[in-house]
């Protein structure tokens, strides 16, 4: 890789690059990705994105970021593109905060002889059939399940266990989860996953799907950082049978016992599969008093969680993840004692968003501990009921000293952005004609 060098000026433009280089294999679509490259800018290195396409990134083009077109899902094409990069400036990290792309960012960190987790305790991980399975083994508690690549072969797993949730073994952002209540709908369920050839990033599906028990307890995630529990969160899950994340609150407010339940159960679940390094993201629901495991994540939270734990407890989990690429101390430790909430914009039925976005904006953003209101769609656009988190609409923060206060101020931030929900555009159609 050749000694630190000075800073230069970026060939493609007349940006200031410095020394070393990080390297961000694609990237998240919802908030942290933007936050990978600005923390390392802080650290004075330069972020460059590698992405099979780049516009799928809006911010990358906004924020100036300096991006090179590779086939990310091919190892070779990854290694020579960062072979190439490393001719001109050190590589001092690799990352990614895209759940698709952990175990080839671990792979071309560890072939650069730089730190990151073990690429194969993350791509065991993010087969959740081989999740579960590793999990049970260790006794770590999940949920009863079955893993079948027939409609079948569904049906007859879900006879003796319904209601059932059926998912996909891979995927992010509950796309395809889905609670089933009969057999009709099991066989229909798990006719469609297994039908889709490829996943929403293009890539071959595996065949294979979970049949699953369904824990009707609490919702809660333990953000992990090496093999320390950081935060508790409480999540929240908007409508049967979908399972979106509407909201989170930073840090959940719980009973002592409760608290050491999750934490121990999640770092156990992140020692067991292996990992260890850097941010997991642990999801769990309560089964009576045991917590059992829905997921391990080995990557960063998304749905802004980094950003309310920043909020509420002064901790900034995406700089310890890029300083703990570049392979310096990261030591995530609790400077604040509020409480932040995350409240997501969806609806229940079809609709269409205002033509001025603003007045709604401008009543979440000013009720009282609310910091933050986004809407990510544009004026004009259809909307409709959520299925999984690309038909979150918008979202609103709010920060206080007390966790119902913060809750509080979320739910009235998020009710008044409902505001830019204007009538069907079936109606609207109509009413032009
Ligand atoms: N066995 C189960 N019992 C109860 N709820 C479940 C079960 N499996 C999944 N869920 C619900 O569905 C949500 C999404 O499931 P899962 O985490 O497996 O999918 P995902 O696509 O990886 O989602 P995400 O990226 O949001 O974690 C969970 O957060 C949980 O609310």
């Amino acid at each position: 890789m050749g000694a630190p060098r000075l800073r230069r000026r970026d060939d493609a433009g007349d940006r200031v690059v410095s020394g070393r280089l990080l390297l961000l294999v694609e990237s998240n679509t919802t908030g942290t990705g933007r936050l990978f490259a600005r923390r390392a800018a802080e650290l004075d290195v330069t972020p460059v994105l590698l992405s099979k396409d780049p516009a799928r990134y809006p911010y990358a083009a906004e924020d100036g970021l300096r991006t090179v077109v590779v086939d990310t899902s091919d190892a070779d094409r990854l290694w020579e593109a960062a072979g190439r990069l490393a001719a001109e400036a050190p590589v001092a990290g690799v990352l990614t905060s895209s759940e698709y792309y952990v175990p080839a960012a671990a792979a071309l960190a560890s072939r650069l002889g730089l730190p990151g987790p073990s690429a194969d305790a993350v791509r065991a991980c993010r087969d959740k059939a081989e999740q579960r399975r590793i999990l049970a083994a260790a006794g770590v508690g999940v949920p009863g399940f079955a893993v079948v690549s027939t409609a079948d072969a569904a049906v007859s797993a879900a006879a003796t266990r319904l209601p059932v949730v059926v998912k996909p073994v891979q995927g992010s952002g509950s796309l395809g989860v889905r609670l089933c209540s009969d057999l009709d709908e099991v066989a229909g369920h798990a006719g469609a996953l297994l039908a889709a050839t490829t996943n929403e990033r293009g890539v071959a599906t595996p065949g294979r799907i979970l049949v699953e028990e369904y824990l009707t307890g609490a919702e809660f995630s333990v953000e992990v950082f090496g093999t320390e529990a950081v935060v508790t969160v409480t999540k929240h899950v908007g409508p049967l049978p979908a399972f979106v994340e509407v909201g989170h609150d930073v840090p959940a407010a719980l009973p002592a016992g409760l608290e050491r339940e999750l934490r121990q159960t999640a770092v156990r679940a992140v020692t067991a599969l292996g990992l260890g390094w850097g941010a997991a993201h642990v999801e769990l629901r309560l089964d009576g008093p045991v917590a059992k495991v829905i997921e391990v994540n080995p990557r960063l939270a998304g749905g802004m969680i980094p950003e309310l734990v920043r909020r509420a407890c002064g901790i900034d989990l995406v700089r310890a993840q890029v300083l703990a690429a570049l392979g310096r101390a990261a030591h995530p430790e609790r400077a604040l004692y509020g409480r932040a909430s995350i409240r997501f914009l969806t609806t229940d039925r079809d609709g269409i968003l205002a033509p001025d976005l603003t007045v709604s904006l401008t009543r979440a953003g000013a009720v009282p501990g609310v910091v933050e209101a986004v809407l990510y769609r544009a004026p004009g656009e259809p909307v409709g009921p959520a299925t999984d988190f690309r038909d979150r609409l918008g979202h609103v923060i709010a920060v206080a000293d007390h966790p119902a206060e913060a809750a509080g101020a979320a739910d009235r931030g998020v009710a008044a952005l409902a505001g830019a929900i204007a009538a069907t555009p079936l109606d609207r159609q109509e009413a032009l004609t």
